[in-house]
């Protein structure tokens, strides 16, 4: 597989700031690659430094072979975060506008059509919802079929059917030879669609790999997560323990070995009212290397008991 994108060494700073502090990264031609960190990790300086919407202070970018003010602006999509185009015009109205620019540009209704709005192409852009707008401005990248799509954060506000109609949408397009290049804060979405993912963190990779890798080497163990009745029950048995704000989460469960911690739980009194046995994912890897926390899903407390008494 050839490269469609290299970085070597790109370094941008913001007065004191350093948004990115080296990275170095190759995507290969028809790969999808997802970047994911923090609030502020670089990220979008990363996408307008790969498409020439700013100018690194050092290193290095090639796309399809070619600095990135070079290549040809056909063969390339963007969909920046921020995208506020005019809102008086119609959902087609706006799409045609982008197609106008290319020439042998799509039909700007098929481009609708990709997004899931073909019944919308009438209504203007302004009253159309978030989610919605969000959709416009995906099919406005689409409409010169492009060979690498740059994809920042683009299902942030869209619903969850509508996100799973987006992902679809990448699948077809990295099936047809398409390469992608997007980044977003949804953990799921980057494991569904992704070949590779790399985490950037103050302004550094700090992993990059598939998603089965990075879990295999950074996501941890599988867990028994247990709502017990009372929060934070202090129990003491035979395997590492996490106290959370709804219960306790044991590492290292299997699921030939749920049995024995239920009866473990039930001779030590502990009342429960869920259990649930999950497997590492990419939000564990996500944790566990930028030691951020996702949102009130993420509750689970730091200091880990490891404690003797079971016979493990
Ligand atoms: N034009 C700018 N002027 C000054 N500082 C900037 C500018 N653009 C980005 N920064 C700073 O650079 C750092 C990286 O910002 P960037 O927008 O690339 O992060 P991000 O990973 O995309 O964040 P988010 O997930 O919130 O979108 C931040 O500290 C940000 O404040």
């Amino acid at each position: 597989m050839s490269d469609a994108l290299v970085a070597e060494n790109v370094r941008k700073e913001y007065g004191d700031t350093v948004a990115l502090d080296g990275v170095s990264l190759s995507v290969g031609a028809g790969e999808v690659f997802a970047l994911i960190g923090p609030n502020g990790a670089g990220k979008t300086t990363l996408i307008r430094s790969l498409t020439g919407t700013t100018t690194p202070d050092g290193g290095s970018v090639s796309v399809l072979g070619v600095p990135p003010g070079s290549v040809e602006k056909s063969r390339v999509g963007l969909l920046p975060q921020s995208f506020d185009p005019p809102a008086r015009l119609s959902a087609r109205e706006l799409v045609a506008y982008y197609a106008g620019l290319y020439d042998g540009a799509r039909d700007p209704d098929d481009a609708l059509a990709d997004v899931g709005l073909s019944d919308t192409g009438d209504t203007w852009y302004e009253n159309l919802s978030g989610g919605q707008q969000r959709r416009v401005c995906v099919a406005a990248t689409l409409v010169n079929d492009p060979d690498i799509l740059f994809l920042d954060e683009p299902t942030t506000g869209i619903d969850p059917a509508g996100r799973r109609a987006l992902w679809s949408l990448v699948e077809d397009l990295a099936a047809g030879g398409t390469t992608v290049f997007l980044t977003t804060h949804y953990m799921a979405e980057a494991e569904q669609l992704a070949d590779r993912v790399g985490l950037l963190a103050d302004g550094e990779i700090v992993a990059v790999g598939t998603p089965e890798s990075l879990i295999g080497e950074h996501g941890g163990e599988s867990r028994l997560v247990v709502e017990t009745a009372t929060p934070r029950t202090s129990v003491e048995m035979g395997y590492t323990v996490e106290e959370t704000e709804s219960g306790l989460v044991f590492d290292g469960v299997t699921p030939a070995d749920i049995g024995e911690v239920v009866s473990d739980l039930n001779a030590r009194g502990v009342e429960y009212e869920s259990l649930t046995w999950t497997e590492p994912d990419l939000e564990d890897v996500y944790l566990r290397l930028t030691g951020a926390s996702l949102g009130p899903e993420a509750t689970r407390r730091a200091g880990e008991a490891a404690i003797a008494g079971g016979d493990r």
